[in-house]
């Protein structure tokens, strides 16, 4: 039963409670625990999935909170609390609260929640994303014993660890300490059999990967050893190394769900370590409310002390064969990827993910070949990612003088002009960053050496697209059917979609769209000024390894949902760009709202 509570207080929305219980014949008996969870409008559905899912294990009250402080003064002056209560149905035997706090009411969500909270029962704040600072000391947070953040929800997960030992308090966790249980209690088993002293460990995982860091920490912590942390390509934690006087206790696991552990003198065992749910994480943490003392030894330990070590040699091994495959599927003829769609909850955020994405691409890239090709996009969403990638924290992290920038279309217009592409991403991040001035390739200006003249500049272009294809060796991609020219294999091909579908300056329904010999065109009388413009062809865009689509707002909505369900490029030219080894749609809610169920699961 759903009663929906407009302009309410809470001792309203506890009366609607009781009312609603009477209405389905169930008290609100055999409730053990009241979870709260913190999270904005766009993550609150898949956290009360997940919440809702945990509490079949433990009937619970679930409140969620979402604060909506508004954003004009006027809307930030007024206070409104609107109820959503639910009773039976997808809550089981539980029931949910969804809270939402307009205005200066969001600022006093625990006057809210107090009333609400289960009596004499324990209390769980969850905060998904964009946690406190202090978990303990927020008055949210004051009123539970048990305090749930996720270090790998946020831009630096390594940060958030740092400030999660800072602000560490009893009863404080971290869904990314949750996800090492299984390796732990597999670790542990294989100890205690053993018997062996260990004299230095390994943990292998993914770069960004707090559970990984948690892990080496826990180690360091608990034996006493030197604990190297070397980053592999992934999924998650991929191996562990514990080295004995009478040799390596190993567990390793390449896809992310079956592990071999190997233990000297005995046959090597098969362990099942997937990588759990949501939901599977929050059910274990309700399961124990005490203060975890293991996790507050681990966090706190000090992330100074393990020893950072070199990429592993796995990867290195993985890459080879990967950039082999990659080959195999970039002759003529090779495999396209399908779309994989990453949806944000809003553009800022958006934004900063996929800077962080992209520092990581670059960055295996250039582990895995040396230097990154990347081609930029303009428009909103091009421009957004560039800003958001100026404030990155992990901007510093990358060789800026091994990568080589390319355009993926250009307005062709003067030097400088405002609206060129090549202008903005100066301003938004290129003149901040140390790159090799000869390895940024701005597509020609309208007043340069070829004049007015579109298709001289694009052929120039194209000469200076083949030439760095033929320097990349045999990972240079080919453009149109062989004989047009060759691009080099953009690692990351970025792509704004337009709200007609266009991505680059390929509009629906113009020549461009079509050209299947060239690699680069000049586009004239586009759809949407300027009209004069230089573009990539599909079939350069299609030599990518990887293309990014990259679509924010309302305005982007139907054309997403038409370029991932059309088949004709010619007329949905967004459902033509796709790369070999990845094709990632990157959108926000708003973009996303009307992708049908069948393209978004
Ligand atoms: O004109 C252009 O538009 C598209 C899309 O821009 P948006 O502002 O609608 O996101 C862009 O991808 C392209 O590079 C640019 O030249």
């Amino acid at each position: 039963m759903n009663i929906d509570l407009t302009d309410t207080t809470s001792g309203r929305i506890n009366a609607a409670l009781v009312r609603a219980r009477r209405a389905m014949g169930s008290p609100a008996v055999g409730m053990v625990l009241t979870l709260v969870i913190v999270t904005d409008e766009g993550s609150h559905y898949d956290a009360l999935k997940a919440a809702s899912d945990a509490s079949k294990e433990h009937p619970s009250r679930i409140l969620v909170v979402v604060r909506r402080p508004g954003r004009s003064p006027r809307d930030r002056a007024m206070a409104r609390l609107d109820a959503e209560v639910r009773v039976g149905g997808e809550t089981g035997t539980g029931e949910t609260v969804l809270l939402r706090l307009h205005g200066e009411l969001a600022n006093h969500a625990h006057s809210v929640v107090l009333p609400l909270l289960l009596p004499d029962a324990p209390v769980v704040l969850w905060w998904p994303a964009d946690p406190p600072e202090y978990p303990s000391k927020d008055p949210l947070g004051a009123l539970a014993q048990r305090r749930i953040t996720d270090a790998a929800e946020t831009e630096d997960p390594v940060a958030a660890l740092r400030g999660r030992a800072a602000s560490y308090a009893p009863g404080d966790t971290d869904l990314a300490w949750t996800r090492v249980t299984l390796w732990r209690s597999v670790l542990a088993a294989a100890l205690d059999q053993k018997q062996a002293r260990v004299t230095r460990a390994v943990v292998e995982g993914e770069e960004y990967n707090p559970s990984s860091e948690l892990l080496a920490l826990w180690l360091a912590d608990r034996l006493g050893v030197p604990v190297e942390r070397v980053l592999s390509g992934g999924p998650g934690i991929t191996a562990v190394r514990l080295a004995t006087e009478e040799g390596d206790i190993c567990l390793e696991r390449g896809d992310g769900s079956l592990a071999t552990l190997s233990v000297p003198g005995q046959p090597d065992r098969s362990v099942a370590l997937h990588r759990r749910s949501t939901a599977e994480l929050i059910a274990e943490e309700l399961r124990r409310l005490d203060p975890d003392e293991t996790y507050a030894g681990a966090v706190r330990f000090g992330l100074d002390r393990l020893v950072r070590g070199q990429v592993a040699q796995v990867e290195a091994v993985e890459a080879a064969q990967a950039q082999a495959q990659a080959e195999a599927a970039r002759a003529p003829g090779g495999e396209q990827a399908p779309p994989q769609i990453v949806v944000h909850p809003d553009k800022e955020r958006m934004a900063r993910a996929t800077a962080a994405r992209l520092i990581t691409a670059i960055v295996d890239a250039q582990a895995a070949r040396g230097r990154a090709h990347v081609a930029l996009t303009g428009g909103r969403g091009g421009n957004a990612l560039l800003a958001a990638l100026a404030q990155a924290p992990g901007r510093s992290g990358v060789d800026w003088s091994r990568v080589d920038l390319w355009w993926g279309d250009e307005r062709f217009l003067p030097e400088g002009d405002p609206d060129r592409n090549h202008t903005q991403a100066r301003e938004a991040v290129l003149d901040a960053l140390p790159l090799e001035p000869s390895r940024v390739h701005p597509m020609p200006a309208g007043d340069g050496p070829h004049g007015d003249d579109v298709d001289a500049a694009a052929e120039a272009y194209a000469a200076e697209l083949a030439a760095a294809a033929g320097e990349s060796g045999p990972g240079g991609g080919t453009g149109g059917d062989g004989t047009g020219g060759a691009v080099p294999a953009f690692d990351v091909l970025l792509l704004g979609l337009g709200p007609d579908t266009h991505v680059a300056s390929l509009f629906p329904g113009h020549p461009a769209v079509r050209e299947t010999g060239r690699t680069v065109v000049g586009v004239r009388r586009a759809p949407k000024p300027p009209p004069t413009r230089i573009s990539l062809t599909l079939p350069a865009l299609r030599a990518a390894r990887e293309v990014w689509l990259l679509a924010a707002g309302e305005d982007k909505a139907e054309a997403a949902a038409d370029a991932l369900t059309a088949g004709d490029p010619a007329r949905t030219p967004a459902a033509g760009a796709r790369g070999h080894e990845r094709t990632l749609w990157i959108l926000d809610e708003k973009a996303a709202a009307r992708l049908p169920e069948s393209v978004r699961s």
